[in-house]
């Protein structure tokens, strides 16, 4: 008997899970600073401490242009966010506060959503 092999999640419906996950991040109350792409002009020194900016608008673009071969690259780039958050606020600022409070809720639904 040839065992079945392991039915492989279509990359769509990984990234139909991304979709949602984004949609959640983006709805949260502590999202704010995360929206849309660091001003670089605005926020002295951002250019030079964070050699990879990333934001939750930045990451749909990405979705909606199918840059995503799966959900791994989809995590990797929230978390930047995150890692670029704690690298740059400190951890008592209001931002870096929101920062840890959203990852704290990412880590939370992706493991309840792709742990299945
Ligand atoms: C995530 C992050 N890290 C470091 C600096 C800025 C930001 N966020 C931007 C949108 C931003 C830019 N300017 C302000 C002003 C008050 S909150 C806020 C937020």
């Amino acid at each position: 008997l040839v065992s079945c092999a392991k039915r492989a999640k279509t990359p769509n419906s990984e990234l139909a899970v991304c979709r949602v996950l984004l949609a959640e991040l983006e709805a949260h109350q502590d999202a704010w600073p995360f929206l849309s792409p660091v001003k670089l002009k605005s926020v002295p020194g951002y250019r030079k401490v964070i050699k990879k900016p990333m934001d939750f608008f930045t990451i749909k673009e990405k979705l909606i242009n199918n840059m995503y071969l799966n959900q791994e690259n989809f995590i990797i780039d929230v978390n930047l966010v995150f890692d670029n958050c704690q690298k740059f606020n400190e951890d008592d600022s209001e931002i870096g506060q929101a920062g840890h409070r959203m990852k704290r809720f990412f880590d939370k639904r992706w493991t309840e959503l792709l742990r299945k």
